[in-house]
């Protein structure tokens, strides 16, 4: 469990710290030019999905805080901790409260939209 995790590389490794990318590591790449950040690999067998799964990604997650106000039950900060898998899911079940910010019309008034325009919304 040494990718992305080496403390030669990454402070605090096993923190998880998204501003670390904004601020002393930055310049990472991640279009797989910089060896030390692979999530979408590298050189020819590299991921053909990458433009599309990070402009979805920014779309969904846009649209979700658009939307919606996540809070904790207990407001509490989330537990974060990993389990095992082939892919990276939570250790444990994520119990949150999702309220919508917006008026029910204008959620309609969204899909409608969104779905004659798509993506570029
Ligand atoms: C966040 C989303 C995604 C991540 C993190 C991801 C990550 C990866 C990784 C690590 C590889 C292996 C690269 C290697 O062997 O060096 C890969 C391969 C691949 N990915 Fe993705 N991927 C994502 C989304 C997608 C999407 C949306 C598609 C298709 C629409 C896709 C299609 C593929 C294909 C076809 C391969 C095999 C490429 C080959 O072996 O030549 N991926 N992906």
């Amino acid at each position: 469990m040494k990718l992305h995790r080496d403390p030669k590389i990454w402070s605090n490794p096993d923190t998880f710290d998204p501003e670390r990318f904004l601020t002393n590591q930055g310049g990472v790449d991640f279009r797989g030019h910089n060896y030390e950040f692979i999530q979408f690999g590298s050189g020819r067998r590299s991921c053909p999905g990458i433009t599309y799964a990070t402009q979805v990604t920014h779309l969904a997650i846009a649209h979700l805080l658009q939307g919606f106000d996540f809070s904790t039950p207990s407001d509490e900060p989330l537990d974060i901790k990993e389990g095992l898998g082939v892919t990276m899911r939570k250790a444990d079940p994520m119990e949150v409260f999702i309220t919508p910010r917006l008026p029910s019309v204008l959620y309609n008034f969204l899909l409608v939209m969104y779905v004659l325009c798509g993506s570029s919304l």
